[in-house]
């Protein structure tokens, strides 16, 4: 049978950008979404926001939920101070596979996990597995109606200090109205909406940012 969206976004990355070069990568996904076949990355709008938020952290440990083709995680990884590392979850065995090669077609691979499985049964586990205390950062970008039961998650297994900041996707489209309700009217976090446009196409979307308050 016939190859799948994520095998040839694989494949225009190997075509298109330089090994090594992780904006190369980026810029080359970006190009194959535009003028080939749509896919469900942060893009290049909302990737300047989150650019922008991760600088600002300058996180020690991040974590990501939702890998798909490593777009978002290359995007955070190259913008990591020395020693840090990101943590990515993908449950889908494809999707973890393109994403490996994308991974290391940008050379960040050292300074990224990604650990295969659903993201209830992984983040559990994170401190024995890591050896962490906390999480510094957060990207949200698997399926919408987990944002809310993981965060609870998250905070239960103690991975979120004073200043610890969550950033989702897709607030708008598809939409994550139980997790914007949640994060707007808990006392825990101070949040913030940043208004952009879904991926490769001029529908409103945006992010959300919230700081969790201990
Ligand atoms: C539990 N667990 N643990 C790890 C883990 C990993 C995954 C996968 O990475 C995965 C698979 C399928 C869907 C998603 C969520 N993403 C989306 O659904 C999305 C949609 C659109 C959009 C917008 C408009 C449309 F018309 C169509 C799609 C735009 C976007 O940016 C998206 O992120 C994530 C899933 C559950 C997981
Ligand atoms: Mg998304």
């Amino acid at each position: 049978t016939g190859s799948s969206r994520p095998q040839r976004l694989l494949k225009a990355v190997q075509r298109n950008a330089a090994k090594g070069d992780p904006q190369s990568v980026i810029s080359a996904i970006d190009y194959f979404c535009r003028h080939s076949e749509w896919a469900m990355n942060v893009g290049d709008e909302k990737g300047s926001i989150l650019d922008s938020v991760v600088s600002e952290v300058s996180p020690t440990t991040a974590l990501e939920l939702g890998t798909y083709c490593g777009y978002s995680t290359v995007r955070i990884a190259r913008l990591l101070p020395p020693g840090a590392s990101l943590i990515t979850l993908e449950f889908n065995p494809d999707y973890a596979a393109v994403a490996r090669q994308v991974i290391a077609h940008s050379g960040l691979q050292d300074k990224i996990h990604l650990v295969e499985g659903p993201s209830g049964d992984s983040i559990p586990k994170l401190k024995e597995r890591f050896g962490i205390t906390s999480l510094d950062f957060v990207f949200l970008d698997h399926w919408k109606d987990r944002y809310v039961p993981d965060t609870k998650l998250l905070e239960e297994c103690g991975l979120l200090r004073k200043g610890s900041v969550l950033l989702a996707d897709n607030v708008i489209c598809p939409g994550a109205p139980e997790y914007l309700d949640y994060v707007r009217n808990n006392p825990r976090y101070e949040s913030r909406y940043f208004q952009s446009h879904l991926e490769y196409t001029n529908v409103e979307d945006g992010l959300e940012k919230s700081v969790f308050l201990g």
